[in-house]
């Protein structure tokens, strides 16, 4: 299916009851390593962030949450797309998305941890290096009390190295 024709596919807020769809599609990614798996219990306390994309029938062939973290920073979280509809403009309709809502929440810059750089790059992300510093020191020591496994990753915290290995940090400033 193409969706050159922006109407055949239709993003909006998730529900609860798209939680099991989520889980059905990020298995094959999890297995894979490249989306990090998560308890159904977490997945449930996202559902306020997360958007979903539909096909004309209303299958869910995308996903993709907002996580905030701080007053102006937040982070794009479990993005992804049915593998039968990659490259077809899915990814970036449930980012823009996102971002609006970010937006619409006060949001002035978006995280994100990926190995999709091209992709996230060509949405106006740009690389961070290791040793940025992203956000002020008495920020990052507020954000040091959090037991969300994001923020550690965000902080580029030991313990959460080996989740992280091989991703890149990457901002957008909205
Ligand atoms: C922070 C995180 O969540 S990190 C995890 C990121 N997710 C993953 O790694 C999971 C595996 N990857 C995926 O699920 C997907 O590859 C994603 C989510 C990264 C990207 O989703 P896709 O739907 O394939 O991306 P999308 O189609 O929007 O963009 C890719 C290219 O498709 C092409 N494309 C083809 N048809 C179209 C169309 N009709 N409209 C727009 N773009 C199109 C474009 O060339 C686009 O490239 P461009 O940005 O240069 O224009």
């Amino acid at each position: 299916m193409s969706v050159s024709d922006p109407s055949a596919i239709n993003v909006r807020p998730a529900t609860t009851h798209d939680v099991v769809k989520i889980v059905n599609l990020m298995e094959p990614l999890v297995a894979r390593r490249i989306l990090l798996g998560k308890d159904l219990v977490e997945l449930y306390g996202a559902v306020p962030g997360f958007m979903v994309a539909e096909d004309a029938a209303g299958k869910v062939i995308g996903y993709g949450a907002l996580h905030v973290m701080w007053e102006h920073l937040g982070e794009v979280r479990t993005l992804g797309v049915s593998e039968e509809y990659l490259g077809k403009g899915v990814g970036r309709a449930v980012l823009l998305a996102l971002e609006e809502r970010a937006r619409g929440l006060g949001l002035q810059q978006l995280f994100c941890l990926t190995f999709e750089t091209e992709f996230f790059g060509r949405n106006g992300f740009e690389e961070v290096g290791e040793n940025t510093e992203l956000v002020a020191a008495e920020v990052y020591a507020e954000l040091l009390r959090s037991h969300d496994e994001g923020i550690a990753e965000f902080l580029d915290l030991a313990r959460v190295k080996p989740n992280t290995l091989g991703n890149t940090r990457m901002l957008k400033r909205l």
